[in-house]
């Protein structure tokens, strides 16, 4: 829009614009203007000073006559005939006074009056004439510039305002854009998380493992043993504090090797990049055996003056299928740990298991 204003304003200029200025200057170098007449007064005079001051012999006669021819030349155009009522009269008078002295007849002071003074009268008022209509025109030309330097002087405001104006509101567009997609980009994040303990909720560990499409991975399920019991005994307000302690101590425990997730209730699970069961089995083992050390009290469970795990886990083929087939085994592995009276672990695959007295023993 800038751009198309700023085009009509080059193209009034030079469309209108520039006419006046050839004008004027065509005007002021016309040599038609004053010039001419300027000039054929000089040679008037000229011819006078000849006619007053020297012995009117043959040869002055010839000089003034040359003069007057000169003079006669510059004088005798169509602009002054045709605009100046003098021109005609004077002419003809000129014209009988190069007679006169081409003939050798006696010159007047009357002679000279009417033939010289007369013509020279008649172009110093065309002279003037024209330096007036030369003045009219250089005041109207400068008139007209000045008004059209207003134009464009408006001009560049408009087009500097529309272009404040479009700034502004690219800006506004562009900070509403930003906005926008800052606050649906917290949103996909906040629907990605578990408010209670800050770790990924069952979706994030959906899209975490889509995005690792075909490569081998491994699945830790991790479930607090009676916590309900534990709940029940100190309140949910401890129980929420229990949950977030643990996510943190899972976390700390698998040292960033693995991403953790909330699956609902009392349910972790680990996601991490595994070819091999004996990582798992590595996991596992120092999960459960990191949680003995930490000692939370658990002043209901039955078996047990602290809080356990049952942990299962399994490996798989990251795409849909090898990831329920994946979490199936290492879901059934956890069931089986619960079955075997909990506070122990099972990775699927290998069928390698520490059961809760052998772990027990270990522990003293
Ligand atoms: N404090 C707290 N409790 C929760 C939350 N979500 C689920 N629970 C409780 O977790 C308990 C889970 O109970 P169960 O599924 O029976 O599990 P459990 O008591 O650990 O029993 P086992 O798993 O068989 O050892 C229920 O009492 C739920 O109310 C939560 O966000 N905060």
């Amino acid at each position: 829009m800038s751009f198309t204003v700023l085009l009509l304003l080059v193209t009034y200029q030079t469309r209108w614009v520039y006419p006046d200025i050839h004008a004027y200057f065509s005007q002021a170098g016309n040599l038609t203007g004053q010039q001419l007449a300027t000039r054929s007064r000089d040679y008037l005079q000229e011819s006078l000073e000849i006619l007053l001051t020297e012995p009117l012999d043959a040869a002055a006669r010839q000089r003034a006559h040359f003069q007057m021819e000169l003079a006669y030349s510059l004088f005798d155009i169509g602009l002054y005939r045709n605009e100046y009522t003098c021109t005609r009269p004077s002419l003809s008078e000129l014209d009988r006074l190069k007679a006169r002295l081409q003939a050798g007849e006696a010159i007047t002071p009357a002679d000279l009056r009417e033939g010289v003074l007369g013509p020279v009268r008649c172009l110093t008022e065309i002279e003037m004439h024209q330096l007036d209509r030369r003045s009219t025109v250089t005041a109207a030309f400068v008139e007209d510039t000045r008004r059209h330097q207003g134009q464009v002087l408006i001009g560049s405001l408009v087009i500097f305002i529309l272009g404040l104006g479009f700034w502004w509101m690219h800006e506004r567009q562009r900070r509403h854009a930003e906005r926008a997609t800052q606050e649906s980009l917290e949103w996909m994040a906040r629907a990605l998380r578990d408010p209670l303990t800050g770790v990924g909720n069952r979706s994030a560990l959906h899209e975490d493992v889509l995005a690792c499409q075909g490569q081998p991975m491994g699945l830790i399920l991790i479930d607090i043993d009676f916590f309900k019991q534990y709940n029940d005994s100190l309140g949910h307000p401890d129980g929420d504090w229990l949950l977030r302690r643990l996510a943190l101590l899972i976390d700390e425990t698998l040292s960033g090797q693995a991403r953790l997730y909330r699956m609902g209730g009392d349910e972790f699970a680990a996601l991490l990049d595994c070819d091999d069961d004996d990582v798992l089995v590595d996991h596992c083992e120092r999960l459960v055996r990191r949680l003995r050390v930490a000692g939370f009290q658990h002043p209901s469970h039955p078996g047990a003056t602290h809080v356990t795990f049952s942990v299962g886990a399994a490996r798989f083929i990251a795409d849909r299928a090898g990831f329920e087939a994946g979490y199936t085994a290492a879901d059934q592995a956890l069931y089986r740990v619960k079955a075997n009276g909990r506070d122990g672990w099972i990775v699927a695959e290998t069928k390698r298991m520490s059961d809760s007295s052998e772990l027990d023993l270990e522990n003293g």
